[in-house]
């Protein structure tokens, strides 16, 4: 089918060539004008000087881009390219020194422990917690359906996400003030992560920055919040009253490490909780609504995606075994992470003189994959920058799917939640599609920007109505 939908793209740096200032300052909003047009049909590993201050050591960035290299870094040697010091700087505050950004043996044993609540039989026990936020979603939204208002979809599904992760992970619906109080402070926090994670690639020491006070009140108003029920949980555990036995914080408290034989305990098990709720909601938020948006754009795609629904649904609630049947939304959404991948690029840092490609790469530099890149090669894919579900049941993608598809990463550090966050977007996107339709608002264009995520600058607002 031909169409007029251009999805949206980001500024390239060499759209703007503004003033150097100009420059730095839109860095420090987004990664994305990092990629030069040119950028997109390269196959190798590129060097790029960091920009440093006259005092400081002169370093550069390899930004790869060749796939059996990709396979070397993230599943063959992953030992040897840790994830960056840098990274866990910026979220140690929120987050302490926990799954996401850890390395080594202290990795291996959390890992170990958070893969037994992110299991098949973890994600299929917390499938009910998720419909009731998806259920608590479509209220909200028939709300404010028909009223021909603009619905800001990105607020929502961040808060639809927000209520899937709090919901498994504690058996409790997150209430309206918490929700405020955790996005907001996340917002923020995730503006000044990013900000100083740009800084400190140059080489600024990020202890120094004026911004480091305010990140750290915002990381501690979120984890205030999520302390609150798990305190009330080890109380209740204490008292020997009756728990939850099914949600995510049931396994984290009792899961053990069948190597070292320890568990999550203390601040150390509010660590974990704070990733996982970060890793677990702001990236699902991101992808379905850059999903709803391309739907809006596409209402053939989306009447297809609403027959599928009602065919497999009817008038029913849905269950866990129709996630695996609604297979036409599944590829949507796939195609949906190809074009708006909401982790742009995966950052690791050497630990010794290495040879990639053909670059030779000193100790300690850093190495980006960029999944955005990859995502819109145009040695890979056709026509990459168009929205086309029915590339992922074409053999002829077979291969790109193969060397250039990496939304969830790959290898041991693959995201472990890759399936809980397939399960809630295939859930929720059916869910919506069923009852209502969305449309574009004229004249509204997303901005998609990188920040820990690829969200849109300008938001992204769409018309919902209820569908016939
Ligand atoms: C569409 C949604 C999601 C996408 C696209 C996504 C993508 C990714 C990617 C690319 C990584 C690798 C990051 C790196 O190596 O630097 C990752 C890691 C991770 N993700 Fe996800 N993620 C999603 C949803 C989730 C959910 C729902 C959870 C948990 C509830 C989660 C938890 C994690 C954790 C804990 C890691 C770190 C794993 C490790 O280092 O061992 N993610 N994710």
């Amino acid at each position: 089918m031909t169409t007029d939908f251009r999805p949206a793209l980001p500024k390239a740096q060499d759209d703007h060539p503004e003033t150097p200032l100009e420059r730095i300052r839109g860095h420090l909003k987004s990664s994305l004008g990092l990629f030069l047009k040119g950028s997109y049909g390269f196959i190798g590993v590129s060097r790029h000087r960091i920009p440093s201050l006259p005092t400081m050591k002169k370093r550069e960035l390899f930004n790869v881009r060749d796939p059996e290299v990709i396979r070397d870094i993230l599943i063959k040697r992953y030992r040897e390219f840790p994830k960056g010091e840098l990274m866990e700087r910026m979220m140690r505050k929120l987050s302490g020194y926990s799954i996401f950004v850890s390395n080594g043996e202290a990795w291996e044993r959390h890992r170990r422990i958070v893969d037994q609540a992110f299991s098949n039989a973890g994600v299929r026990n917390v499938f009910t917690l998720m419909r009731d936020a998806s259920d608590a979603s479509i209220a909200r939204l028939a709300l404010q359906a028909d009223t021909g208002k603009e619905v800001a979809i990105d607020a929502e599904m961040t808060h639809f996400a927000g209520d899937v992760i709090f919901r498994t992970i504690f058996s409790e619906p997150m209430s309206a003030e918490d929700a405020n109080r955790i996005f907001s402070a996340f917002d923020e926090f995730q503006a000044i992560a990013f900000a100083q994670g740009m800084i400190g690639l140059v080489g600024v020491p990020i202890h120094w920055l004026w911004s480091n006070r305010r990140a750290r009140r915002m990381a501690k108003e979120i984890r205030n919040v999520l302390n609150g029920p798990l305190q009330r949980r080890l109380k209740a555990v204490k008292q020997g009253r009756a728990v939850p036995t099914n949600d995510i914080l049931s396994v984290l408290m009792t899961a053990e490490d069948p190597v070292t034989q320890t568990k999550f305990e203390g601040e150390e098990l509010l660590d974990q909780i704070a990733m996982l709720f970060l890793a677990g909601h702001e990236t699902s938020a991101a992808g379905i609504a850059w999903g709803l948006y391309c739907l809006a754009n596409r209402p053939d795609v989306q009447a297809e995606m609403r027959e599928e629904a009602r065919t497999v649904l009817a008038d029913r609630q849905p269950e866990f075994s129709d996630m695996k049947r609604l297979e036409r939304t599944r590829d949507i959404f796939r195609e949906v992470l190809r074009l708006y991948p909401p982790i742009a690029y995966l950052s690791r840092d050497t630990q010794k003189p290495e040879r990639l490609g053909d670059q030779d790469v000193p100790c300690g530099s850093p190495v980006v994959v960029p999944i955005w890149l990859m995502h819109r090669h145009t040695s890979y894919w056709q026509n990459p920058n168009d929205f086309d579900p029915d590339r992922f049941t074409s053999p002829e993608t077979r291969e790109a799917q193969r060397c250039a598809y990496m939304p969830f990463s790959m290898g041991a550090r693959v995201c472990v939640g890759a399936s809980f966050a397939l399960q809630e977007a295939t859930l929720v996107l059916a869910e919506i599609v069923r009852r209502f339709e969305v449309r574009p608002v004229p004249g509204h264009e997303p901005q998609p920007v990188s920040r820990l995520t690829v969200r849109s600058e300008n938001g992204i607002r769409l018309f919902v109505s209820k569908a016939d």
